[in-house]
């Protein structure tokens, strides 16, 4: 593979000039209709079907992301994505008819679902194939022309991305800039009409600055720190096996993850037994050591490496006790599944988004210690409780703010096409997914049609007499 391209100037095409291009495309493909964007979409599914062995080996190189776990979580994800649109779209893009209030008896309304135009995705690297297709399926699905800004830190999947689209879509119906954050930024000074961010918090609120400047409407996908809540009632081997798939499947470099777990402290010691057994379970079930397994993926680069070794050294100079884990090899960005109690709140890792291999257990005594531990803390991304405890399930469910909530599992829920997915404040902005997805690439157009004129609007025109007083005032008082 040839190496990826990293400024604009390596393009045929300049920035602003497949700015300008979508700019004229994006207003025909208005009329459109959904047979046009299905075509799209199938041509997209047929090139991944095409092509999963490519995608495959990118990620692979990428971060040594094992092939089931791309199918997994990276095509699979996507191809759901595409069969529900496809599936669903001539209801989603069909005008929605609604009642008119008596005031307005005589008026025909619906809703008309516009495409928004010219969108810019700006991905993230952690499931970069996913994270940079998925919105784009849904964009294409409302008809926008889309310009895509795959991860600088996943290039040869980014590279993959660029020719698939270069050999999909012309350039002023999707294109690809590849590159880092002096690309993004180059995009970031144009009117596109919307922006759909995946990404940090930190970055997120750079984004959302630079949309403001055109009242440009954002999409913003976060993180943050997600807990897992276990109690004393729940099955705390089910628990362990699914909060270790859950924080250690992609090296832990999932927004969705367990961030830490707040466990009842009768039941603290013997999760944490399980936690062990269940990581060594699943992925290191040759008993080679982690390092050799097949299963189990690397840190994406050097700077992640030694950022999280960072959190590691810093939570045990705050007095926290390695339960497993502790071999790193920086050589090949290898950190193993790591399991910390005895945490202090004030350790960085308590306060940062770990994203990755690292799990702090901490303890409570109280169900309402462990809602207000979350509490005092920014809204996160997901929230999962364990437990067959019905009160503190509502408890938890009324008394805190996540972006999502999984009772008894983990992450499962970004893999449903008709729940909402995104965040809250800190963690996220507008939801994607199917019909979800397809409503943040739209723009909802009401349109309302006089037909016989029955309507009080004329009887309140002025000249303000007696008469339009005493309807004005009826109108208040009964309609
Ligand atoms: N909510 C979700 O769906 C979701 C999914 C995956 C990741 N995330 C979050 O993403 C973060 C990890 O991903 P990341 O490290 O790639 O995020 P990031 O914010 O560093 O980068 C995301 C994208 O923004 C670009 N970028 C970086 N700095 C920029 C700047 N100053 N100006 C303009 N663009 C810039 C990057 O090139 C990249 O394409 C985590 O916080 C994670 O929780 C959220």
């Amino acid at each position: 593979m040839s190496t990826v391209k990293t400024t604009p100037e390596t393009y045929s095409s300049s920035i602003e000039e497949v700015f300008s291009k979508q700019q004229k495309q994006s207003l025909l493909m208005r009329s459109e209709n959904t047979k046009q964007r299905a075509r799209r979409l199938k041509a997209l599914q047929l090139w991944i079907e095409k092509n999963q062995k490519s995608i495959q080996d990118a990620i692979y190189r990428d971060f040594k992301k094992p092939a089931v776990e791309v199918n997994i979580t990276e095509i699979y994800p996507v191809l759901t994505e595409i069969r529900h649109a496809l599936e669903n779209l001539n209801n989603w893009a069909k005008p929605a008819k609604v009642d008119a209030p008596l005031s307005l008896v005589g008026t025909t309304s619906y809703i008309q679902y516009e495409p928004k135009g010219v969108c810019l995705i700006i991905a993230p690297w952690n499931f970069p194939f996913n994270l940079a297709i998925g919105p784009l399926v849904s964009a294409l699905a409302a008809g926008n022309t889309v310009v895509l800004k795959p991860s600088e830190m996943t290039p040869h999947t980014s590279e993959l991305i660029d020719t698939m689209i270069g050999e999909l879509f012309k350039e002023d119906e999707v294109r690809v800039f590849n590159g880092g954050i002096e690309i993004s930024q180059e995009l970031l000074k144009l009117p596109f009409d919307h922006i759909f961010f995946t990404g940090s918090p930190a970055v997120g609120k750079i984004v959302m600055k630079a949309a403001a400047e055109h009242l440009t409407s954002v999409t913003l996908e976060l993180g943050g720190k997600s807990p897992a809540i276990v109690d004393q009632t729940c099955n705390l081997k089910d628990a362990a096996e699914k909060i270790a798939w859950g924080k250690f499947i992609n090296n832990g470099q999932t927004c969705v993850a367990p961030d830490y777990v707040l466990a009842h402290h009768s039941v603290a010691d013997a999760l944490k037994e399980h936690l062990i057994t269940a990581a060594r379970q699943l992925f290191d079930s040759q008993k080679q050591g982690f390092d050799l397994s097949a299963d189990y993926a690397r840190i994406v680069n050097r700077k992640h490496y030694d950022r999280i070794n960072e959190l590691i050294s810093d939570a045990l100079e705050n007095g926290a006790e390695i339960a497993m884990g502790g071999e790193t090899k920086p050589d090949e960005n290898f950190i193993p599944p790591t399991i910390l109690t005895g945490v202090s709140e004030n350790a960085t890792v308590m306060e940062e988004e770990i994203f990755g291999p690292v799990l702090p257990i901490q303890t409570y005594d109280k169900i309402e210690e462990a809602i207000e531990f979350i509490n005092g803390k920014p809204k996160p991304l997901a929230l999962y409780y364990f437990g067959r405890h019905s009160s503190n399930k509502k408890l938890i469910l009324n008394n805190t703010s996540s972006g999502a909530v999984c009772i008894n599992d983990c992450v499962l829920h970004f893999n449903h096409p008709n729940l909402p997915f995104g965040g809250v404040n800190n963690s996220g902005l507008g939801k994607s997914h199917g019909w979800h997805g397809f409503m943040a690439f739209s723009n909802e157009k009401p349109v309302l049609k006089q037909r016989v004129g029955l309507t009080t609007s004329k009887t309140v025109y002025p000249p303000y007499n007696n008469r339009v007083r005493q309807i004005v005032n009826l109108l208040m008082k009964y309609f």
